[in-house]
């Protein structure tokens, strides 16, 4: 972040748009985002657009060029799409990309907020808003991604291949101060502690351990324990009985999706991969992919990257413009201004074009 003539600070922003419809809703994002910056005129955003993408990675074989990592720390944080092309094997982009950047950056903290906007609708009967507001908190570094495992006896009949969960003291604790810390600012200070440490009987006891440790510091924050199979239930059949929830990475990427459609869509929300020591920058996202489905039709949803951008914005210290931006966006999903996914007819650009007018009122306020 620098001080710029005007006095008013402005921050560096990495944009890699990579696959799919990422560069659709990044692009909508960005135009969002200087809408905002332009109206408000209280602090300014300079973007760094990076082409990482599948397409580089097929011309080159490399996802990042060498010293990537180096020129994304310059930035103050990173504003991401999705990577996966139907011709790249999905553990090769994934890895390749994404967690190429979370892992080395410690981005440790995944976070997920989902609610119901005004104007959208849980497929949920009789789930009306405000009884669905929640967030997930992913642990972001280990467990199932931790990256270990390997193939032996390729294509023989005797092959054996692994994926193994690591749990580390370090990063189960760092996570649930983190998921307490989050669960204790909000009003109800309610966490859901995600495990299944009835059939996981290493890493998941350890797990709920270093959970009923950490919650002893936290003596104002309501805790229960719900193994993650059942807890698919509750947030079908109870959603007003949820708060905050932390679980593993791979529980919490799944649960999180769930979470995304009974709210209304996967293209709603959004996820923030934090350092929360600010060492590194940190990287902001829809929660979807690249959605090879709907590329290049101009019909992705962009509330997804528009929510993901507001986070941003609160992450660097804008929380005022971060809830201004929020507002407008559910003032358009009142207003009826939906992509398809949500029931509406409307393109990415109608509902972009939306936003901006609404951003556009603030000046006049
Ligand atoms: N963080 C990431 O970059 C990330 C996340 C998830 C999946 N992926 C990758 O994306 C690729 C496709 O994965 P997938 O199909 O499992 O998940 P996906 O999220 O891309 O799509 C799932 C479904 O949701 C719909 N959808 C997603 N985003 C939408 C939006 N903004 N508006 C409207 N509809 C939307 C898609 O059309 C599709 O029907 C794979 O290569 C996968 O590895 C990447
Ligand atoms: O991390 C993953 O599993 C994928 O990138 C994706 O599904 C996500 O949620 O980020
Ligand atoms: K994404
Ligand atoms: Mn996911």
């Amino acid at each position: 972040m620098s001080p710029s003539v005007a006095g008013q600070k402005t921050y560096s922003i990495a944009s890699i748009p990579a696959d799919g419809i990422g560069p659709e809703v990044i692009e909508a994002g960005i135009v969002a985002l200087n809408a905002l910056t332009e109206t408000l005129q209280t602090f300014k955003l300079e973007f760094k657009n990076y082409d990482w993408s599948s397409e580089t990675y097929k011309q080159t074989g490399k996802y990042i060029p060498d010293g990537g990592l180096d020129e994304l720390k310059k930035h103050d944080a990173i504003f991401f799409g999705a990577v996966g092309a139907p011709d790249v094997p999905d553990h090769i982009s994934l890895w390749g990309l994404r967690l190429a950047i979370c892992q080395p950056f410690q981005q440790y903290a995944n976070v997920r907020p989902t609610r119901v906007f005004r104007g959208t609708e849980s497929p949920l009967r009789n789930c009306s808003n405000g009884e669905l507001d929640w967030v997930i908190v992913r642990e972001n570094s280990e467990g199932e991604y931790a990256g270990q495992g390997g193939r032996s006896h390729v294509g023989k009949p005797w092959e054996v291949a692994t994926d193994v969960s690591i749990f580390s003291r370090h990063g189960v604790e760092r996570i649930m101060r983190f998921a307490f810390e989050l669960a204790q600012k909000r009003p109800r200070k309610l966490l859901t502690v995600v495990t299944k440490s009835n059939a996981q009987r290493n890493g998941m006891v350890l797990w709920d351990e270093v959970a009923k440790a950490v919650a002893v510091d936290f003596p104002d924050v309501t805790v229960d324990k719900m193994l993650v199979d059942a807890m698919t239930t509750r947030m079908v059949l109870k959603p007003e009985s949820i708060d905050t929830i932390v679980a593993s990475n791979l529980h919490a990427d799944i649960l999180s999706d769930l979470a995304a459609a009974l709210a209304g869509s996967i293209g709603i929300a959004p996820t923030s991969n934090l350092d929360p020591t600010r060492e590194h920058p940190s990287m902001f996202e829809p929660i979807h992919g690249s959605a090879f489905d709907i590329t290049g039709k101009g019909v992705a949803n962009p509330v997804a990257t528009f929510w993901t951008a507001a986070e941003m914005l609160a992450w660097l210290g804008e929380e005022e413009a971060a809830k201004k931006l929020l507002d407008c966006v559910e003032n358009v999903c009142e207003q009826g201004v939906l992509t398809a996914d949500l029931g509406g007819q409307a393109t990415t650009k109608q509902v972009t074009d939306a936003v901006v007018a609404e951003i556009k009122k603030l000046g006049s306020k």
